[in-house]
């Protein structure tokens, strides 16, 4: 076992939830996860991962223009992306306890951004009539470099055009969001850049609205 400290890492993103609803944290997984994350990417094919959605969008073209990214879902089948689900059910189990967030349930994608993509500006939610609460974002990059673009901009909940911060998608970061709060987008990689995008969801019965299916 390593004596990564997980403890200190959920009570800052607690912390940082309650005040503002946005959370970065670097060196936030255990590097051995981290670790276990590469090897799997390493052994997952490209053509594994596919062309990402938009909600129930089916115009291709129209989808192309909003975002380039191509996913593949996370599965507990897999030992290497277990580990990753595992963690962020103990983060899920620590912000029910202290926050009480009524966090449900965790689905997360593996997300490859080739040379040239990006995610237009957007909300992972609709406000009050998702069950989708808040987003989780993971990279993977080893040693991102600022011209290597693709950074994730963040927005004023209250301003849209106000931009709040960029974060380099360097390996290790964490950021997690109320999904139906902050705009954000992906501008333009310009190197292949790893992350994985992840959701917790209240229980849909509870819900105003489901989510369309993914
Ligand atoms: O990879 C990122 O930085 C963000 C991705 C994102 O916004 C999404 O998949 O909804
Ligand atoms: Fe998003």
């Amino acid at each position: 076992m390593s004596n990564f400290d997980s403890q200190t890492v959920f009570a800052q993103i607690a912390d940082d939830l309650r005040a503002t609803g946005l959370s970065i944290i670097e060196n936030a997984i255990d590097p051995k996860l981290i670790q276990d994350l590469n090897t799997r990417i390493d052994m997952l094919a490209e053509e594994k991962f596919q062309t990402a959605g938009i909600g129930r969008q089916t115009d291709h073209e129209k989808n192309a223009k909003i975002r380039r990214d191509k996913i593949l879902w996370l599965d507990r089948s897999n030992d290497l992306e277990l580990g990753y689900i595992q963690a962020m059910d103990d983060l899920k189990d620590y912000l029910n306890r202290r926050l009480f967030m009524g966090l449900f349930s965790y689905e997360s994608h593996f997300a490859h951004y080739q040379q040239g993509a990006f995610y237009k500006k957007h909300l992972d939610a609709f406000k009050g009539r998702a069950n989708r609460v808040l987003t989780t974002v993971f990279y993977l990059n080893d040693d991102w470099q600022a011209h290597n673009g693709g950074e994730l901009v963040i927005y004023d909940p209250n301003d849209h055009d106000k931009e709040l911060c960029r974060v380099l998608p360097n390996q290790g970061t964490l950021v997690t969001f109320l999904s139906d709060e902050f705009p954000h987008e992906v501008l333009p990689a310009h190197e292949s850049r790893y992350s994985i995008a992840g959701w917790f969801r209240i229980n849909a019965s509870t819900a105003g609205h489901i989510d369309p299916p993914r």
